[in-house]
């Protein structure tokens, strides 16, 4: 079965102040767009480096995830840890990922900017984090997805299909 991590970072939500809802919409948008069998594996936990570190180290060692999506903690707050512990667990950095992501939120808000998200790889784990407001979710998923299947091909991960009237991926001719 294929594996997909789901970690919303944000202390509120960890303490129940808030609902996850950016985790629930990543779940949402993968359960919408994939049409290959998938299973999540979810997390909420607080701004916390050590913390963020373990959990991305869980779920793509022990959990066997070939992408882990973050959600928080990519902004400029001194708890904002998020790129950090991403940077400290990946052995390879892919940075087109936050560039992108950034040039699409700025469609929406001037403070995109303000977001360091990033992405990378451990392994054969795609991980890549999204910022923490729940609109900022599929903004910014749906405009790097269609490279993360070809992405997950070239790290020796699971073949990732889905449906075309949903979300089109691309995957270049051999
Ligand atoms: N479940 C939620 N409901 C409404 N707004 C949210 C939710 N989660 C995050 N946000 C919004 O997104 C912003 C950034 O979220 P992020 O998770 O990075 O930080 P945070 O929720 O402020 O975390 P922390 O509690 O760690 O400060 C929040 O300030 C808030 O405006
Ligand atoms: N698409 C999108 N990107 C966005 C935002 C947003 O509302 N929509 N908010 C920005 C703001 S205000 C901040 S501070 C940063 C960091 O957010 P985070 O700390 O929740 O990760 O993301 C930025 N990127």
């Amino acid at each position: 079965m294929i594996r997909i991590g789901v970690i919303n970072i944000s202390d509120r939500a960890s303490a129940g102040v808030y609902e996850d809802i950016p985790g629930k919409a990543v779940v949402a948008l993968l359960t919408d767009w994939l049409s290959c069998d998938w299973e999540p594996v979810y997390r909420v936990i607080p701004d916390e480096q050590d913390q963020i570190e373990a959990t991305l180290i869980e779920l793509a060692d022990s959990e066997g995830c070939c992408l882990v999506v973050t959600t928080g903690g990519t902004g400029p707050s001194p708890r904002d840890v998020t790129p950090e512990a991403t940077e400290a667990v990946c052995q390879k950095m892919m940075p087109g990922f936050g560039e992108l992501m950034r040039q699409e939120s700025l469609n929406y808000v001037p403070t995109a900017i303000l977001s360091r998200q990033t992405a990378g790889i451990r392994d054969q784990t795609l991980i890549l984090n999204l910022p923490g407001k729940p609109k900022a979710i599929g903004q910014c998923l749906s405009v790097v997805f269609p490279a993360i299947p070809y992405c997950i091909d070239l790290i020796g991960g699971p073949f990732l299909t889905t449906n075309e009237e949903q979300m089109k991926v691309f995957r270049p001719k051999a």
